[in-house]
């Protein structure tokens, strides 16, 4: 098929040459490094360690060995000490919807840029067939929007800027097409992405990239839930129940995707449930997030214990995670507290306020001014 072997020893030829292109980016970057350094190593990232670690440890609820990992991959990219031919780090999130995969990416994009949404997020449900595979690869001829060459890769999002990483989450990866799955290995051995259509390359060798997934979710609800007697035996063999879960996803990662995909991803972490001893914390964290929406009308909003009890047990729903106290959140909460501030008149004009929520013995939330 000459078609296709023409276009493979094109997109070949890019290839080096943008291999060559990088290599001398790199050499000239390799001047410039070192002002910005902190302790010994004399990096070009300036971000700080320990704010990231606050933000993180004060955002995501119930996921502190998954954060440890993601803070020594980030030292070793904040020592600049990595390979500069890769990416900075390949991580892939697995486990439950609605534990914080996502919310970690969007942590680290506000500690890094002060905006949660500086990160370039792909889809990759709507890449599963071949046709959306072009517009992550690039529109091959022929292909609506061949023309255009646009893909739907957010170029300065994914490159960061010389003293910042940049941020993807390739999300869903367990849906892409086998095409795309090529072109991310492609990108975790050399940080190289060449768009078929023509003529640009990405790099992602100032990324960090994110990876999630639910491979491996329903399994691990058993672990929590149910087959005892196959659990018992694992157990038997010493390992933790984190251990398990990873041995458990990792198994499903491999029934779908070929051993070279897996193997190329630096860091796999498997998320826990939202357990019912986290719940209190979490409703903590989303007080704290209304809170920063109440900023701007000069409102605080304070729940008492009984408050915090009531929204967690109302909340909890292990099937969706934390996104069941969202909604619990907008019903018990939030609706009330917005009719509440609009039956207030007075309040717009006024000082600083302070709202004190107790639960009323009807099942309701009142609101009450100081
Ligand atoms: N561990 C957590 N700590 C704090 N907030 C969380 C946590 N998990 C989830 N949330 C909240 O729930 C919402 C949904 O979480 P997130 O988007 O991270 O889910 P996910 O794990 O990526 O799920 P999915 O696999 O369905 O995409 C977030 O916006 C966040 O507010």
């Amino acid at each position: 098929m000459p078609f296709l072997t023409d276009r493979l020893q094109d997109t070949q030829r890019k290839q080096r040459h943008a291999e060559a292109l990088a290599d001398e980016n790199e050499r000239i970057v390799d001047h410039s490094r070192g002002e910005s350094g902190k302790g010994a190593v004399k990096s070009r990232f300036t971000f700080d360690l320990d704010f990231v670690e606050q933000e993180l440890r004060a955002t995501i609820v119930g996921q502190d060995e998954t954060l440890e990992q993601v803070m020594e991959i980030l030292k070793i990219v904040r020592a600049d000490i990595g390979d500069p031919r890769k990416p900075l780090a390949s991580i892939l999130f697995c486990g439950p919807t609605g534990v914080g995969k996502t919310e970690t990416v969007r942590t680290l994009a506000r500690a890094f840029y002060g905006d949660a949404d500086s990160f370039c997020r792909v889809d990759m449900n709507t890449l599963s067939q071949e046709h959306y595979a072009a517009a992550l690869t690039g529109a091959p001829p022929g292909y609506v929007g061949s023309k255009e060459g646009t893909t739907i890769l957010d170029q300065e999002k994914i490159e960061g800027t010389r003293n910042l990483p940049g941020i993807v989450l390739f999300d869903e990866v367990e849906k892409a097409s086998n095409e795309v799955v090529l072109a991310l290995m492609n990108v975790f051995d050399n940080g190289l992405l060449t768009v078929a259509s023509g003529e640009r390359t990405y790099s992602f060798r100032n990324s960090l990239i994110f990876m999630s997934s639910n491979l491996g979710a329903h399994e691990l609800m058993s672990l929590e839930d149910g087959a005892p007697a196959f659990w018992r035996r694992l157990k038997a063999g010493g390992r933790s129940r984190r251990e398990q879960a990873q041995e458990i996803v990792l198994n499903c990662l491999l029934s779908r995707f070929p051993p070279e995909f897996v193997n190329r991803i630096d860091h796999i972490d498997t998320f826990n449930w939202i357990g019912r001893d986290t719940m209190p914390a979490l409703v903590d964290v989303e007080v704290e997030r209304l809170n920063r929406r109440l900023k701007k009308h000069d409102l605080v909003l304070r729940i008492s214990d009984e408050v915090r009890d009531f929204l967690s047990a109302k909340g909890y729903d292990k099937r969706f995670g934390a996104r069941e106290l969202r909604r619990t959140m907008r019903k018990y909460l939030e609706f009330p507290l917005a009719s509440f501030l609009l039956d207030q008149d007075g309040l717009r004009d006024g000082a600083p306020l302070t709202i004190l929520v107790a639960e009323r013995n009807d099942g309701k939330l009142s609101f009450h001014k100081t």
